[in-house]
């Protein structure tokens, strides 16, 4: 037997379009005019150091906050703007709390099925088991949600906010709840739950690694605007400025002047073409982009402290002409360990130019 339509697990994914939109809470402007294009199935990650508005965009795409300027369109109707306001209940929007605001008193499965009340309750109890055996908990279907652990709530909000077939899912920090441990298995199971859903999501975090995990793209922002779109590769291997290279990475930044074409610091020069000669600069060198091998080779550095992490160690290597020791991340060398001499070896692709933020 065919499925009937609405049986089908797939949302029809809606496309979002913000143009630059606004939002003031009183004097404090929090979302700086934000133009995006999320297009239907995508996952986006919306990243950004606490405060900077991320929340915000999120509840202005929900409609719970309406634009003080600007437009925000679904498909093609404009949901927020000039001339339009859709309220929350009528954007076909699905919403995953950090807290999963699960209702305690329904059980895993009424849960799932309260936002089909359209539905005959035949029909909604099929709907909700089957979201619930797409994350793999429908032997709870009848328990109530504080005898699952944070992880399992966490999947049944998913199951919840999936089972309408939403156009888009907006997800609050959905993972901060979870310890260290459970955070990545839950990850990955949301992850392709979301693909299996063919679903247009936006997921708001903090987290670098997790929008690196989670993302098709990311969307940093900083201070109520959006710094830099694209993905996870694009930020990662060029970030817009240094602030964008910081949120990635730990960073050796060394100071420089530019001059014909390069940057002049104490460990040599590197290619900065777009930067203005005389111009203060900044080169960016990640720890795994250098390299410690014998001393009178490279760089005349000394080992002042090491650290065993595992895969790869962690040392800092003082080097003539810099404030600060550069931070290497090498596999662990046996025998390799404070008060050292060693060369210090710079990989080029490694070092990453920007114009220095100081006046
Ligand atoms: N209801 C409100 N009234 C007044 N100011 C608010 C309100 N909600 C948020 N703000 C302020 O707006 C700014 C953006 O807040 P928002 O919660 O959107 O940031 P965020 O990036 O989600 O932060 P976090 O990661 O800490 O949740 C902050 O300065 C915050 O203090």
């Amino acid at each position: 037997m065919q499925p009937s339509p609405s049986r089908t697990p797939v949302s029809l994914a809606s496309r979002l379009v913000l143009d630059d939109v606004h939002h003031d809470y009183g004097t404090l402007e929090a979302v700086a005019g934000v133009s995006l294009v999320v297009e239907p199935g995508e996952i986006l990650c919306l990243l950004g150091p606490s405060g900077c508005g991320k929340t915000t965009l999120l509840r202005l795409i929900a409609g719970i906050e309406r634009p003080s300027r600007g437009s925000i369109r679904l498909d093609r109707t404009e949901v927020a703007g000039p001339g339009a306001f859709v309220p929350p209940e009528q954007r076909n929007i699905g919403l995953v709390f950090q807290d999963y605001a699960l209702f305690p008193h329904l059980t895993n499965l009424e849960n799932v099925a309260f936002g089909l009340r359209a539905l005959s309750p035949k029909e909604a109890r099929e709907e909700a088991l089957r979201a619930l055996r797409r994350v793999r908990l429908e032997h709870y279907a009848g328990d109530f949600p504080h005898a699952l652990s944070g992880g399992e709530q966490q999947r049944v909000a998913l199951a919840r906010a999936l089972v309408p077939r939403p156009g888009i899912l907006l997800m609050d920090e959905p993972f901060s709840g979870l310890d260290s441990r459970l955070r990545g298995s839950v990850r990955a199971e949301t992850l392709s739950v979301l693909r299996e859903a063919r679903a247009t999501c936006i997921i708001v975090t903090h987290d670098p690694e997790e929008a690196m995990r989670m993302g098709d793209r990311i969307a940093l922002m900083r201070a109520g605007t959006l710094v830099q779109v694209g993905t996870p590769e694009k930020l990662y291997r060029s970030p817009v400025d240094v602030e964008v290279a910081r949120f990635f990475c730990e960073i050796n930044e060394v100071e420089g002047i530019v001059g014909a074409g390069r940057i002049a610091t104490p460990l040599g020069s590197f290619p900065a073409p777009d930067l203005r000669e005389g111009s203060g600069a900044v080169a960016a060198i990640r720890p795994q982009g250098l390299e410690l091998r014998a001393p009178g080779t490279g760089i005349a550095g000394r080992v002042v402290s090491h650290r065993f992490l595992g895969e790869l160690d962690l040392y800092e290597v003082a080097v003539e002409g810099l404030d600060r020791p550069l931070v290497v991340r090498r596999r662990t060398t046996a025998g390799l360990s404070r008060g050292h001499d060693v060369g210090v070896h710079i990989d080029p692709a490694e070092v990453l130019v920007f114009a220095s933020a100081r006046p």
